[in-house]
């Protein structure tokens, strides 16, 4: 039998960190060894399989980092992964990063940093979500010279804890779609007051924050005439959680690069 990968969490305690904690227990090829998180959490200090919600795992949360551990997946704050990007390079620990909210400049530093370890970073770790980027890149390029024109608006529907908008993933989307249109395309964050009439290359961004519902995604391109709309939901977090362990076998071996989920699922 191969040598098990040695996996550590940063953002152990949270909705996201938990549901890898048990997926990855379950795996016959990982051996959860680190559960990091906020020394102010009132987690730190349990068994991070009980805190998981499945049977002891002997590992504790813990804000304290490890010296070693074969990949580091991160569901954690965006005010967290500067640190957490930090200890990897200098551990030289491959790391996943799945964090959303981002700022530019910490997008330059994961950039920086992927040229010294190799780093999986993407908005959604789910096979779903990163399918249909693909497939509304493909209706972008068919419709955006359609006679009349299309409109192209995002709508996010996320649970009421949710910390930033829109939702990296809705970004992402936009981003893609944008590659396909031509000349400079306008990103607009909701639509208020006397707006006057939607120009022809603007894609709309809508958050919607309700109960618990763990991530959707409707891309919608309307036309004068019909309508195409493209939803995608999760109906629990274990696609995400299964992504990013997944992204965490990908790393293994891997030289140091920015790496995205298109590349974990083949669709480069
Ligand atoms: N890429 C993807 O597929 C997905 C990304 N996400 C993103 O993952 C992040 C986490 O989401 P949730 O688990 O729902 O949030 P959460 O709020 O439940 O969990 C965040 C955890 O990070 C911990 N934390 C805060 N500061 C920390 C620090 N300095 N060091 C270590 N741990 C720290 C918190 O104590 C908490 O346990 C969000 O940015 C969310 O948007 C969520 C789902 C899927
Ligand atoms: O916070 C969440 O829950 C999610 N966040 C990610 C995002 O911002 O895109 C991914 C997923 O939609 C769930």
């Amino acid at each position: 039998m191969s040598k098990q990968i040695q996996l550590a969490v940063h953002g152990a305690a949270g909705r996201m960190g938990r549901r890898v904690v048990a997926l990855a227990a379950e795996d016959k090829d990982i051996q959860v060894t680190a559960a990091i998180d906020h020394a102010d959490n009132g987690l730190i200090g349990q068994d991070a399989g009980l805190v998981a919600g499945i049977a002891a795992l002997n590992v504790l949360l813990t804000p304290e980092w490890p010296n070693y551990a074969s990949v580091m997946i991160d569901f954690s704050l965006p005010i967290a992964v500067d640190a957490c990007v930090a200890k990897c390079v200098t551990a030289k620990m491959p790391l996943v990063i799945a964090t959303t909210g981002l700022h530019d400049s910490q997008k330059e530093a994961i950039a920086a940093a992927a040229k010294l370890i190799p780093i999986v970073w993407a908005p959604s770790m789910s096979t779903a979500v990163n399918l249909t980027m693909k497939v509304t890149q493909q209706i972008t390029e068919t419709l955006k010279n359609v006679a009349g024109g299309v409109d192209i608006e995002i709508i996010e529907r996320h649970h009421r804890f949710k910390a930033d908008a829109p939702s990296g993933t809705a970004l992402r989307f936009g981003e893609l779609i944008a590659e396909k249109m031509d000349g400079d395309v306008k990103h607009v964050h909701g639509r208020e007051g006397e707006t006057g009439q939607r120009t022809r290359n603007e894609i709309g961004y809508h958050a919607v924050r309700v109960g618990d519902n763990p991530g959707e995604h409707t891309i919608v391109f309307g036309m004068l005439g019909e309508r195409i709309e493209i939803n995608v939901a999760a109906s629990n977090r274990d696609c995400y959680a299964s992504g990013a362990i997944a992204a965490a076998k990908f790393l293994q071996g891997k030289p140091a690069g920015l790496y995205s989920m298109f590349d974990v699922l083949g669709l480069s």
